[in-house]
């Protein structure tokens, strides 16, 4: 006998989570509605089809590099430098600083926003929606604000300051929401607005200290260092937040946020001290840009 257009759908949806299953513990198959299996299988479908187009546009981006290669007549990254692993064990005390900052900074936002639903339907009494959306602002206000923001250091250079800025106002964000009641829609925007930042400011200053042939190493190092942070904090967060609740858990990444900005303000000694080029004003990196061509 046939099914109704809708069972069949729904016999289909829980073939293909059965095979899942196998592989993910998707928890009780039977007790998800027809709705929750349609949504999560839009979840994989979206998933997949973002991994294909971030793989075309990386094909496309390798051809037209060759091809600039090719029509230039310049073998691009070939400098004559070999790079190693061992390059590491020369990076300067800048660029470790930059690495501190990088892992105490994102620990308090990351790893936050991870466990920010909850904290907003407990603390300031959220619908699951609504905490849900203010979760959500941070990543929102990045969208908009992160060119901006990366245009504005263009055209100012001080990293250094603006990075300062940055974490100070993280840190003032996780305070309010720590000890105040105030609408946490306030801080969250703050919030967003320093991630973004940060991110404009903090990044591009590798750039600045080391050599262009180790800067493969030194991005794919800080991202690894970020993410042995964040796979630790994460777990470490989870167990505060279940023995001694969120307020405990929200001084622990007003700590982390404190240590970064001490990094910050080292940073800034530490470049004023070797005469650094990190907090150079964008009109002096033009100058040294100049004089190195000539
Ligand atoms: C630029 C910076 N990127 C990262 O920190 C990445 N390593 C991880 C991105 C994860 C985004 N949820 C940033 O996001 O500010």
């Amino acid at each position: 006998m046939g099914h109704a257009p809708e069972e069949e759908s729904r016999v289909s949806l829980r073939r293909i989570f059965c095979c899942y299953s196998k592989l993910l513990p998707l928890g009780n198959l039977q007790s998800l509605s027809f709705k929750n299996l349609s949504l999560s299988l839009s979840f994989f479908i979206v998933g997949g089809i973002t991994c294909i187009l971030s793989l075309i546009c990386a094909l496309v981006l390798a051809y037209l590099d060759q091809r600039a290669e090719r029509i230039l007549h310049k073998a691009q990254g070939k400098t004559g430098e070999v790079i190693k692993v061992t390059d590491v064990k020369d990076f300067s005390l800048p660029l470790w600083l930059i690495f501190i900052i990088c892992v105490c900074y994102y620990v308090a936002v990351f790893p936050f926003i991870g466990l920010g639903k909850v904290f907003f339907t407990e603390k300031f009494g959220f619908s699951s929606q609504a905490a849900s959306a203010i979760n959500s602002i941070v990543y929102v206000i990045s969208a908009p604000m992160s060119p901006i923001f990366g245009i504005l250091v263009d055209k100012t250079g001080k990293n250094i300051i603006w990075v300062l800025c940055a974490v100070v106002t993280t840190l003032a964000a996780h305070i309010m929401l720590a000890f105040t009641l105030w609408n946490p829609w306030i801080a969250m925007c703050l919030l967003g607005l320093s991630y973004s930042l940060l991110a404009c400011a903090l990044w591009p200053m590798v750039a600045f200290v080391v050599p262009e042939h180790q800067l493969g190493t030194a991005y794919g190092f800080m991202q690894s260092i970020q993410n042995l942070g964040l796979a630790i904090i994460s777990i470490i967060a989870g167990m505060i937040l279940d023995t001694r609740g969120y307020l405990f858990l929200e001084v622990f990444f007003i700590a982390c946020v404190s240590l970064s900005l001490l990094s910050v303000v080292l940073l800034y000694v530490v470049n004023r001290a070797r005469r650094g080029n990190l907090n150079y004003s964008a009109r002096q990196r033009e100058e040294i840009k100049l004089s190195h061509a000539e």
